[in-house]
């Protein structure tokens, strides 16, 4: 059943004009079968991440849209095209260079992935470590800087076990943010979490995104999550791509059945609104008559 998760959206502006921050440029991707043969989970596709957008990648289960997500960051290597982060080849980069541009690109799962021996701190500090380039004050105040981003300062010192489903992502949301990304890749970030705590990830994405200007690329199956968060969605169809388009644009035809769902409840929540509305408006009216 479809959860319904709502609030009032201002996200980062996107700057027309701009070449994209992201460009995969006819990516694919093959897996062997276990029997022999091959598997085609992603077939050449392209496109564009606009700098500021939110865009969301959706699809049915095995559509493809974990490993594009995957792509974007070379956690999955494409077997063609070229992935293309700020006017950048990433798939032309040495081992060490692409370490360095992936502190470019920060990511968080559906099961946060988060260290489970380590406390908040040093988990939120484990990817400035890696890299060694911050002394012990910097570190401190960019860890702490982090956690004050996502409400958590006051769970420094506890570990993962001790926090609830959405103080986890949370953490990691402060972690994928501490090297101060461009990017934030999304992988069904609130598919473990109850209706009320989603909203209050998506609330902390859209800060995000609205005050750092982070970009964010979500790949989720919640159409809701799309209406509460996305500037611009991207439907796939085993592992092809079927078609785009911005979320706020009622006007244009929709061609895929997700797409079409996607504008039944956008049209189905604005009247819910609206009956909701009058139900208040005539309980007002007849307050006022007594
Ligand atoms: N490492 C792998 N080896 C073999 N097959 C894989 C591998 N990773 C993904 N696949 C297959 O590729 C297809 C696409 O997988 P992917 O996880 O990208 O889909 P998805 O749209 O994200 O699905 P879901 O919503 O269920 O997570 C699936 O059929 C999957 O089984």
């Amino acid at each position: 059943m479809a959860r319904a998760i709502s609030f009032y959206i201002m996200h980062s502006p996107t700057m027309p004009g701009l070449p994209p921050l992201i460009r995969l440029e006819a990516v694919s991707k093959t897996f062997p079968l276990p029997g022999g043969g091959s598997f085609n989970a992603v077939c050449p596709l392209s496109l564009d991440v606009a700098q500021g957008q939110i865009f969301g990648l959706i699809g049915k289960s095995g559509a493809g849209k974990s490993t594009l997500l995957r792509m974007i960051n070379l956690l999955e290597r494409p077997d063609s095209g070229r992935v293309m982060l700020d006017g950048q080849d990433l798939t032309r980069l040495s081992k060490r260079q692409l370490r360095m541009a992936r502190q470019d690109i920060g990511m968080i799962f559906q099961q946060f992935n988060l260290l489970q021996n380590a406390t908040v701190f040093d988990n939120v500090a484990f990817p400035l470590t890696l890299h060694g380039r911050f002394g012990k004050v910097e570190l401190d105040a960019r860890v702490h800087e982090c956690l004050a981003l996502v409400g958590l300062t006051d769970k420094t010192h506890h570990y993962p076990a001790q926090l609830s489903g959405g103080q986890k992502q949370r953490v990691a949301i402060a972690r994928a943010l501490a090297p101060r990304p461009k990017v934030l890749l999304c992988d069904e970030p609130t598919s473990a979490l109850d209706a009320e705590t989603t909203r209050s990830v998506l609330e902390t994405l859209l800060d995000i995104n609205r005050q750092l200007g982070v970009t964010i690329v979500i790949v989720t199956h919640e159409l809701s999550v799309v209406h509460a968060l996305c500037t611009r969605v991207a439907v796939l169809e085993q592992g092809q791509l079927v078609e785009q388009f911005d979320v706020d644009d009622h006007a244009g035809r929709r061609i895929s059945v997700l797409g079409r769902e996607l504008e039944q409840e956008r049209r189905r929540a604005e009247l819910l609104k609206a009956y909701d509305a009058n139900i208040e408006e005539r309980a007002a009216s007849s307050r006022e008559a007594v």
